[in-house]
């Protein structure tokens, strides 16, 4: 991290993951829980391809339009040509068993899948159902939530054994010449082995410092990726938002991480999805609307989005309106990175107008009379909604300013 400087604001607190603004999320869960037909569901919701004409969607992978009112009314507003709306990316991992981390199952194969992914959705199963076997002989989601939690913090602890065996080696190497960073990066491992084995919690449920989370993040910890948990429901049980198993579900969530809980029930997501594709949208929602239920898509979606810590910046004109991902804390240049490197580079300011200000005084132009359109510097940090204008210059590539 850069030094600060005098009179600079503190620099926001690191978070856990990829310094990255493409993030994913992947599906976990014991097999035959449900992740598939819930993948299956959000993938019929997929943006098609030609929207990102960079990006092929392999068919494990689900590109999803995160919904905004915000995102509506510019586009109302502007009525722009073009309009590109922020989306989470989504990957299908097949089902984790018991014993994974030793190489049950596919073992490490899966653990690798979720390597590879950001976030969690992790899905349990507390539908009844004889037609559909369960892996463990009988229905209990507090049970399987505890077998995939402690395969990870399984997978975590082997893993860190070695990393701290080896930082135990340097700092003996070292002897009294051991540099304060490699000191300081093996207190926190220990601390982190400490939390996964004594406390047999995950990482993220951690207190850390940024300087911690910095270290961290070099490796890539299964257990410090956010989770989203879904409880995957009868339809029955999901319009009557009761299940005898949900108040234990939430018990076990608070007891490990608070991280959110949301029911769903996959049976329906797909039952709606075929009324619209084979008789019409209206019969789905009316559907929905006979039985006082909502789907819940839009809101796991949502879920999957802030457990990642993504939000969003428009660029916005009669041209087009377009929502741009970057994670939470990044400043005005790497903002206008996600645009175009040239912007980051040649960045000279940004002007920003609040999305509430430009909803309240309705035109662009009355947000400026009123002063609230700024001009903000490269330390600058891009809050949710902004609508940013970015100035850029040639690019000077002998001085650094
Ligand atoms: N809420 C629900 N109520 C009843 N049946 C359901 C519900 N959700 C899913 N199912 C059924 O459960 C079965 C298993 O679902 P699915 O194949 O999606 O599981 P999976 O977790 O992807 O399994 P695997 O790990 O083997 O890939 C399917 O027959 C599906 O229709
Ligand atoms: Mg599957």
């Amino acid at each position: 991290m850069a030094p600060k400087k005098k009179g600079e604001a503190p620099a926001p607190k690191r978070i856990f993951g990829r310094f990255s603004n493409s993030l994913k999320m992947g599906i976990v869960g014991l097999p035959n829980v449900g992740k598939s037909s819930f993948f299956n569901a959000l993938a019929n919701l997929s943006v098609p391809a030609e929207n990102y004409p960079f990006c092929t969607i392999e068919p494990s992978e689900a590109r999803v339009t995160v919904k905004d009112q915000r995102f509506d009314w510019l586009v109302d507003l502007y009525s722009p040509a073009s309009r590109v709306p922020a989306f989470l990316e989504v990957w299908d991992i097949a089902g984790l068993v018991k014993g994974a981390s030793e190489g049950h199952g596919l073992g490490n194969n899966f653990l690798s899948n979720i390597q590879a992914v950001d976030g969690l959705y992790h899905v349990c199963r507390a539908f009844p159902d004889d037609d559909v076997i369960h892996v463990e002989g009988s229905v209990d989601p507090v049970r399987d939530l505890d077998i995939i939690a402690s395969e990870l913090r399984l997978k975590d602890l082997e893993r860190i054994d070695k990393i701290e065996a080896d930082l135990a080696a340097r700092v003996t190497r070292a002897g009294g010449k051991a540099t304060k960073e490699l000191l300081f990066e093996y207190e926190t491992v220990k601390k982190c082995t400490a939390l996964l084995r004594d406390a047999k919690k995950p990482v993220r449920a951690g207190t850390w410092s940024s300087s911690e989370i910095e270290v961290l993040n070099g490796f890539y910890f299964l257990t410090a990726k956010p989770a989203v948990f879904l409880v995957n429901l009868s339809e029955k049980d999901y319009a009557r938002k009761k299940n005898k198993w949900l108040p234990k579900i939430k018990a076990w969530i608070d007891e490990h991480t608070g991280e959110p809980l949301i029911p769903i029930s996959v049976s329906l997501e797909s039952k709606l999805q075929d009324m619209a594709s084979n008789e019409s949208a209206e019969a789905a929602a009316a559907y929905l609307e006979t039985n006082s239920m909502t789907s819940a898509l839009d809101k796991v979606i949502l879920g999957g989005y802030r457990a990642l810590q993504l939000i969003y910046f428009f660029t916005s004109g009669a041209d087009e309106v377009k929502s741009w991902t970057i994670r939470k804390g990044l400043l005005a240049p790497q903002a206008a990175g996600t645009i175009h490197t040239d912007f980051e580079r040649g960045f000279i300011c940004a002007e920003v107008m609040a999305f509430d200000d430009l909803k309240e005084l309705k035109t662009e132009a009355a947000v400026k009379a009123a002063g609230k359109f700024k001009q903000q510097g490269k330390n600058y940090v891009v809050a949710d909604g902004d609508i940013i204008l970015f100035k850029f210059g040639t690019i000077n590539t002998g001085k650094k300013k």
